[in-house]
């Protein structure tokens, strides 16, 4: 008997708008009719020209935005959880237990040393102290931040610095669900290489990855395929002037 392998994630009809209130309240069209599937261990990269809506289907996938209309779907092996319509307060227990996100930078807080950001994802999950360190460290090591760091809150890193802290906090807890917004982005080529050795690793334990990636020689290492956002929606705006005001950042 053969089993039916079932996307982790999908959208179907999905549309993204935003109000732009300090505007005059005028619409903006980001997206309209997005179609797409997302397998278990597979790395699937978005693309298309600057402005089409990368980032933002990143965000709504992750919460940060809501979705205006369509579906946006997790399929677990005992049901769907339809994420377009779910309360604030399940998004809490979906980012701690199911969709990690490394976003473009790091969101410091002050006082908080650069292990401890990297812990937290697992303390969060209930693992033990000793262990998460543990864990914490080996990754930003194999990250090659230097341990003299480790102990620092991030504020003061290099933006390379940054960002390899926060990829070790979005791989750490091994969600099934990873988010990538151009992770290599501040990294050189050996620390590039090691994020392509994350991702592999993490899609064969059967890891589903939406990703964003610029660097061309990064994309091919890492796409399963990639996804043209232009050829999977029925229309999209020209949002080229765009200005933030949408943002309903939850926190992570
Ligand atoms: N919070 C927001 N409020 C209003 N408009 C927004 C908001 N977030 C994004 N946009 C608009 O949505 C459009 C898509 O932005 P997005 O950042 O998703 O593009 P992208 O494809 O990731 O671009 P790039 O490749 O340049 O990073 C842009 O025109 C942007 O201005």
């Amino acid at each position: 008997m053969t089993a039916i392998r079932q996307p982790f994630l999908s959208a179907s009809a999905l549309d993204k708008s935003f109000v732009l209130h300090a505007q005059s309240g005028q619409q903006l069209d980001v997206m309209r009719g997005l179609e797409l599937s997302l397998m278990p261990g597979e790395c699937l990269v978005l693309a298309g020209r600057s402005g089409i809506g990368k980032s933002t289907l990143l965000k709504m996938v992750n919460g940060n935005y809501r979705v205006s209309a369509g579906r946006l779907t997790l399929h677990f092996d005992d049901g769907e959880l339809e994420l377009s319509d779910l309360p604030a307060q399940a998004w809490h227990v979906l980012r701690r237990d199911v969709i990690g996100y490394v976003s473009q930078f790091l969101r410091v807080v002050p006082r908080v040393s650069a292990r401890q950001v990297v812990m937290e994802p697992l303390l969060s999950q209930g693992v033990a102290q000793d262990e998460a360190c543990c864990r914490a460290e080996a990754l930003l090591a194999r990250l090659n931040l230097p341990k003299r760091l480790w102990d620092l809150a991030p504020g003061t890193f290099s933006g390379g610095e940054q960002q390899r802290v926060n990829i070790a906090r979005g791989f750490i807890a091994e969600h099934p669900l990873l988010l990538l917004d151009e992770p290599t982005a501040s990294l050189d080529s050996a620390n590039r290489d090691v994020v392509v050795e994350l991702i592999q690793e993490a899609k064969a334990r059967g890891t589903a990855m939406l990703g964003i990636f610029h660097d061309e020689d990064v994309r091919e290492r890492v796409a399963d395929r990639q996804l043209p956002l232009e050829e999977h929606m029925l229309r999209a705006g020209d949002a080229s002037t765009a200005v933030n005001d949408d943002t309903q950042e939850l926190p992570r």
